[in-house]
């Protein structure tokens, strides 16, 4: 860890720096700012929730000239959530400054954005679909641009972003820095990559592992059939503060949060068929807790920084290591803990092994809990509770009706009441989750990397997850229905 004010930075951004709350730097900003101050260009590489926004917004906003009426900085992010949080990390970075950062992104209003841009933003933050209407539509002109970030550039330069971004690219000047960040940088997009840049300058964080240490990772080998079942009972057991549930595709995804609904939990679904408007709702929800279980596909996988997540459930184990990677690094962020928990059937193991390889970082097994397990594990977690308010807290006001209430009832019950009120009994209410086909069987050497094969159908515009197997095994004829109604009394 370093010091910003040893970075080369302007006071103005120093300010606004601390006034963020970031005490020192973290490993990859105190590497990458003051070599992205030189002027290269400059891929970086670094775990999740380690401060890559600032790495690549701080010296973005040091090169703007607030006093020229252009645009100079360019971001390009793969969803509109991850372009509006990014613009709102940049408007913090550079209020010392007053840079001025707009989102653009698809499902809001053009019109409002293109009266927006005639306030002559310094910065743009944009999903490519949208990015390359106003470039069309001649309301966005890039032709004053010096510093084009890619953030999630892997995912940016995979199949189906890649011809967007080439020619959002060909209307900046040639002469500009290209900064690309992310996680995760499998070979082949390096290769891609490094044909969009000047001799670039790769700063990789050392790390053994691909995903943080502060989150611990379990797998369940569990049967499609009772996957609904094991993760009610480990949400019980485990009573995240906030939870992310990632499906793998977008029916997947409502009937989870509508079966969740039902058995009493407070969950909402965000995928890229729903309205811009519900995508935001949804996930102001998510962050304020009026959910606790937020389900989604990967296209919440990616770059969001949400406080409170504790959990991440992979419900289906994703198709790609590095699908892995973004999703579990929704929790565990800025040195915070983390859990989180793969679902894996047993035709998929070999996608585990995969999975592992890649992060160099083996998966503890855990147990699908039975009924039995939850309850005793709720009635753990209750006890705890109950002890630590008796000894923690102050109770005189509660104390003259407790003695009161020991008049009626006996201590046992009382007690035991105050722990039924804790836990959340099975519920038999009938639900339905459609059987998803399993991921092709593959022997595990098969696996080359994602980006040569052409998988991922061509769409526009931030649906990042969905993209990828929309149309694939998600509608296939191949499912089962089933109805979950009576919850078996045991799981192995
Ligand atoms: N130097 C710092 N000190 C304290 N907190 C920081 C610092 N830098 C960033 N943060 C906070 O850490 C969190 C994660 O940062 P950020 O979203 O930039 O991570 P990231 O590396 O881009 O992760 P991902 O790979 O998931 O996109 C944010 O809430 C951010 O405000
Ligand atoms: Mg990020």
């Amino acid at each position: 860890m370093a010091l910003f004010s040893e970075l080369g930075i302007s006071r103005n951004t120093l300010k606004a720096v601390e006034k963020m709350g970031f005490e020192e730097a973290t490993p990859i900003q105190s590497e990458t700012i003051p070599l992205a101050l030189e002027g290269g260009d400059l891929i970086g590489q670094a775990q999740t929730g380690t401060g890559k926004t600032a790495a690549f917004g701080i010296p973005m906003i040091e090169k703007i000239d607030v006093s020229k009426d252009e645009i100079q900085g360019l971001i390009i992010a793969p969803t509109r959530e991850l372009a509006i949080q990014v613009s709102e990390e940049l408007y913090k970075i550079g209020a010392g400054n007053r840079a001025r950062v707009l989102a653009v992104y698809g499902g809001q209003d053009i019109s409002r954005q293109i009266r927006a841009l005639k306030k002559r933003p310094h910065i743009i933050v944009g999903t490519p679909g949208r990015l390359l209407d106003h470039i069309n539509r001649k309301t966005i002109r890039l032709n004053t641009v010096h510093t084009v970030v890619l953030d999630e550039a892997d995912e940016m330069l995979n199949m189906g972003f890649i011809e967007d971004i080439e020619s959002i690219l060909s209307s900046v000047p040639d002469d500009h820095q290209t900064l690309l960040f992310s996680a995760t940088m499998p070979d082949p997009i390096r290769r891609i990559a490094e044909r969009f840049m000047h001799e670039p300058k790769t700063v990789r964080v050392k790390a053994r592992e691909m995903t943080v240490p502060a989150i611990s990772q379990y797998y369940v080998r569990v049967p499609e059939r009772e996957k609904f079942d094991t993760l009610t009972r480990l949400i019980d057991i485990h009573t995240p503060e906030l939870a992310i549930v990632f499906g793998r595709t977008k029916r997947r995804v409502d009937e989870l949060s509508e079966a969740l609904t039902v058995r009493g939990y407070t969950a909402e679904g965000i995928h890229g068929d729903l309205t811009q408007a519900r995508r935001m709702s949804v996930l102001r929800k998510f962050k304020e807790g009026t959910i606790d279980v937020l389900v989604a596909t990967d296209v919440a996988a990616r770059g969001l920084d949400i406080s409170g997540v504790t959990h991440v459930y992979n419900f289906d184990i994703p198709q790609d290591p590095e699908s892995y990677v973004h999703r579990i690094g929704r929790t565990g962020r800025a040195g915070k803990e983390g859990m989180a928990i793969t679902f894996v059937t047993p035709r998929e193991m070999s996608y585990l092994e995969v999975v592992e390889r890649t992060t160099k970082k083996k998966m503890e097994r855990m147990k699908a809990p039975t009924v039995t397990d939850a309850l005793e594990g709720q009635l753990r977690t209750a006890k705890e509770k109950l002890y630590n308010a008796a000894s923690s807290e102050n109770l005189t006001a509660y104390l003259p009706l407790a003695k009161e209430m020991l008049e009626d009832q006996t201590a046992e019950d009382l007690v035991a009441a105050a722990l039924k009120l804790f836990v959340k009994e099975p519920d038999e209410k009938p639900v339905t989750i459609s059987e998803e086909r399993p991921l092709p069987f593959r022997k595990e050497s098969s696996y080359k990397g994602k980006g040569g094969s052409g998988k991922r159908p061509y769409n526009r515009d931030g649906r990042s997850g969905d993209r990828r197997r929309s149309g694939g095994n998600s509608q296939g004829g191949r499912r089962k229905s089933y109805s979950n109604s009576k919850p078996k009394n045991q799981s192995k």
